[in-house]
């Protein structure tokens, strides 16, 4: 069954008081940042507060992920050696360039997990593509390491290294969010979208979060609480679709006990492909709580 990763939510490790509250506010996934949000000057502290958090809480199956600073920085490897030993599911390797760079971690955090008794391959990983030569590279970076369990794209260091800015129909990252889903699918991996860094425009959000679904994403980082229900509703399956997919698997039932692949349901084609995309849709409410397959309920 699919791990859902409609939402995950960034604090910045400096930050006491969104660190203490990330979990409440229903993200599938929290992820607490020691790099971009935090400044240099604070660098150790945050890495202190998120592994000593780590440490004593117990988030039960809410997914953690720590986003650390880049091997290439001063504080990329202490954020390692005290992150692993901290234990959260995902370490997220930010501006990942290349497929080295994901081995280097890899490597980097097996060396760890071996030193205490771990057993190794415990600790998976996210990479983040935030630049040109990273999106040439996705494919090869989601292939880098069984520790990988997506990729994601990072839009705002990507359009400052493309030289451009964001705009709101994002015409100047469409290929790379193309890339990174086709590069995640190829490679059997969650694709993730960026952050949506206006967070007083609901409209905008969800104009942009519509979009990456056709795309194909399986969810979105988010900056701020009041981001999650917009992205959540639009990546769960609703009762419309539910009821389609359910008619889908009814219809292609009746076709094969006829002996037949395909069938006609409202003057549709049904055949293999659709009936796949009707399982996913199915699995998806179910994960998300929004279908019981027992009961046959259907619960949004
Ligand atoms: C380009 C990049 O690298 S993006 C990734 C790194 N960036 C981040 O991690 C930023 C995280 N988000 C934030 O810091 C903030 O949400 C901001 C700065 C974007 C907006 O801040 P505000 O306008 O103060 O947010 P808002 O007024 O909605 O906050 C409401 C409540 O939610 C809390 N909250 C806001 N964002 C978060 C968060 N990400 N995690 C946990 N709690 C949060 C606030 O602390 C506040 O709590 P309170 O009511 O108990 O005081
Ligand atoms: O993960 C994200 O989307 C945020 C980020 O670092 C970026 O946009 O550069
Ligand atoms: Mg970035």
């Amino acid at each position: 069954m699919s791990r859902l990763r409609r939402t995950m939510l960034y604090a910045p490790g400096n930050n006491a008081g969104m660190v203490r509250d990330v979990h409440i506010y229903g993200s599938d996934s929290i992820m607490f940042d020691l790099e971009d949000s935090v400044s240099v000057h604070e660098k150790d502290s945050a890495r202190f507060l998120v592994y000593q958090t780590l440490r004593t809480m117990d988030y039960g199956r809410k997914e953690t992920v720590v986003r650390v600073n880049g091997l290439d920085t001063p504080y990329g490897l202490e954020d390692f050696n005290a992150i692993v030993r901290a234990k959260p599911d995902i370490i997220r390797l930010p501006k990942t360039e290349t497929p080295e760079d994901v081995m280097e971690a890899d490597r980097l955090i097996t060396g760890i997990e071996e030193e205490i008794g771990m057993e190794v391959g415990t600790i998976k990983m996210f990479a983040a593509i935030e630049s040109a030569l990273g999106i040439l590279n996705a494919y090869p970076i989601a292939k880098a390491s069984k520790r990988l369990v997506g990729i994601a794209i990072g839009a705002e260091d990507y359009v400052t290294d493309l030289k451009t800015t964001r705009s709101k129909e994002g015409v100047e990252l469409l290929m790379a969010r193309s890339q990174i889903v086709v590069a995640a699918r190829a490679a059997g991996i969650s694709a993730i979208d960026t952050v949506f860094s206006d967070v007083d425009d609901e409209e905008g959000l969800i104009r942009e979060t519509a979009l990456v679904k056709q795309l194909g994403f399986d969810g979105k980082s988010v900056i701020n609480p009041r981001q999650i229900d917009p992205v959540h509703k639009i990546f769960t399956p609703g009762s419309k679709e539910i009821h389609n997919a359910l008619n889908v698997i009814e219809a292609i039932k009746e076709a094969e006990a006829k002996g037949s692949g395909v069938i006609s349901l409202n003057g549709k084609m049904i055949d293999k492909p659709i009936v796949d995309r009707a399982k996913r849709v199915l699995d998806l409410a179910v994960v998300a709580r929004a279908y019981n397959p027992e009961s046959g309920e259907v619960l949004c």
